[in-house]
C-alpha cells in the first residue's frame, strides 16, 4: 500500500491548527497561535494570507519535514456558495469563491486558499473537505415559512460527518447505510439528521436557528425579536453580536465557558442550573425534531464536541431521547484528521474529488 503524506491546514479565528498525517498516523500537529495585534494589522480575512502561510511553512520545516515531500495539502474550506459533502479539489473557481465569499469573512475561508499554494510548490494536490456551507437538505426542509427567508444548512460538517463515519466502521458499515442524528456542541450547536451518507436537515448553526450555545442566541421567538429590531435601542451590527458571540450562555451567566458553568453550578448557584439544563433540553427537541425527519429510522445518536465531555449535559439528553436510539458520545472533535482522511479518501481512489462551482 502506497504511503502518502498529508498536511492539514485549519485557520481559526486567533490560531492556525497544522498536522502532518502519513496515511492514517499523525507525525506532527502544532498550534499556531496569532496574537490580537498580529490580527488586527489586516483589515479583511484574505489579507493575513502571505502572514499565515509563512508561520505555517516554518513550523513544518522547523518539524524536518520538507515541502517536496508533501503527497497533498488540505485546508478547511470557508464560505462558499452551498455544495454537497465531500472532498473538493481546490481549484480557481474554488479559490475565486474563496477570496469573495458569498457567505461573508470567516477565518476558515484561508484554508483552500493556503493549501493551494503549498501544495502547488510541493507539486502536489489541494483540497478542502466539508466545509461549513455543506447543504444536503431535502427541498421540503428550505421552506421556512416566508418566502422571502429560505432556510439553508450551515453547519459542523466536518466534525458530524467524521463522527457519522466513525459509528459506522465500529459497527462494520458504510455511512451510506445508516441513519443517525448528531448533536454538535461546541461555541455553537448544530443538530443534523443523516440520511444515508446526506445530512437532509439541520439547523444553521451560525445564524440564529436550533438550540442556544455557549455564544450563540439560537431561535428566538420572533415577533419579539423584531420588536427589540425596531425599538431603537440597537445598531444592526449590536443586534448581531447579541445573537452570536454576546447571546446564549454568556448572555445570561457571563461566561461562554461550560465547565465554569459546572463549577458555579456545584457552588449551589440555581439560575446556572436551569440556564445549563435549558441547553441541554433544546438539543434533546432538536433531535426529537430530527427522528421525526428520519420517520424514526435512526440507528444511533451522537453527541460530540467540547460540550459532549460534560456527564451532567449528556446525562440530561440522554434521559430526554435514548427511546428513540442508543446514544453515542465522541466527545472533542478532531478536525485535523477529519480533514487528513478526506484527502486519503481521494489519493486513494476510495471517492472521486468534487468540484466547486460558482
Ligand atoms: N471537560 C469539559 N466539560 C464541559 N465542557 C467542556 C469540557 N471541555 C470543553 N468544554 C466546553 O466545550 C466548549 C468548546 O467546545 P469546542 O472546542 O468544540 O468549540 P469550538 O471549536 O470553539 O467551537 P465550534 O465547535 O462551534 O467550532 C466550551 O464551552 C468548553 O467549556
Ligand atoms: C457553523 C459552524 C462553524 C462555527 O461554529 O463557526
Amino acid at each position: 500500500m502506497s504511503t502518502y503524506k498529508i498536511l492539514a491546514i485549519n485557520p481559526g479565528s486567533t490560531s492556525t491548527k497544522i498536522a502532518v498525517y502519513e496515511n492514517e498516523t499523525q507525525i506532527m500537529e502544532k498550534t499556531l497561535r496569532h496574537s490580537t495585534e498580529e490580527i488586527n494589522k489586516y483589515e479583511k480575512i484574505f489579507d493575513q494570507f502571505e502572514f499565515r502561510k509563512n508561520v505555517i511553512v516554518d513550523a513544518v520545516s522547523e518539524a524536518g519535514i520538507a515541502i517536496e515531500e508533501l503527497d497533498a495539502v488540505v485546508g478547511r474550506g470557508g464560505l462558499l456558495k452551498p455544495i454537497k459533502g465531500g472532498t473538493y479539489e481546490v481549484s480557481d473557481e474554488l479559490i475565486a469563491g474563496l477570496k469573495e465569499p458569498y457567505l461573508g469573512e470567516h477565518a476558515s475561508n484561508l484554508g483552500g486558499i493556503i493549501a493551494k499554494e503549498i501544495a502547488d510548490a510541493a507539486l502536489a494536490p489541494s483540497f478542502i473537505v466539508d466545509p461549513v456551507v455543506v447543504d444536503e437538505m431535502n427541498d421540503v426542509a428550505r421552506i421556512s415559512g416566508m418566502p422571502e427567508i429560505p432556510r439553508f444548512s450551515i453547519f459542523h460538517a466536518l466534525n458530524q460527518k467524521a463522527t457519522a463515519r466513525r459509528f459506522a466502521n465500529e459497527i462494520g458499515k458504510s455511512y451510506e447505510d445508516i441513519n443517525v442524528i448528531v448533536a454538535h456542541m461546541g461555541g455553537g450547536v448544530s443538530v443534523g439528521a443523516h440520511e444515508k451518507g446526506r445530512v437532509i436537515d439541520v439547523n444553521n448553526a451560525l445564524d440564529g436557528e436550533g438550540p442556544f450555545s455557549p455564544e450563540r442566541a439560537g431561535g428566538l421567538p420572533v415577533g419579539d425579536l423584531a420588536k427589540l429590531c425596531f425599538s431603537g435601542k440597537y445598531t444592526h451590527a449590536q443586534i448581531k453580536k447579541l445573537l452570536k458571540g454576546e447571546g446564549g450562555i454568556v448572555a445570561y451567566l457571563g461566561t461562554n465557558d461550560a465547565r465554569d458553568v459546572e463549577k458555579m453550578i456545584a457552588e449551589g448557584d440555581e439560575k446556572a442550573k436551569l440556564i445549563y439544563e435549558a441547553m441541554a433540553y433544546q438539543v434533546a427537541k432538536e433531535i426529537g425534531s430530527c427522528a421525526t425527519v428520519l420517520k424514526g429510522k435512526v440507528d444511533a445518536i451522537i453527541l460530540t464536541g467540547g460540550i459532549a465531555y460534560s456527564e451532567m449535559i449528556t446525562t440530561w439528553i440522554k434521559e430526554r431521547v435514548s427511546f428513540i436510539a442508543d446514544v453515542k458520545i465522541y466527545a472533542g472533535e478532531d478536525e485535523m484528521s477529519a480533514l487528513a482522511q478526506g484527502a486519503l479518501r481521494v489519493l486513494r481512489e476510495e471517492e472521486k474529488p468534487q468540484r466547486y462551482e460558482a
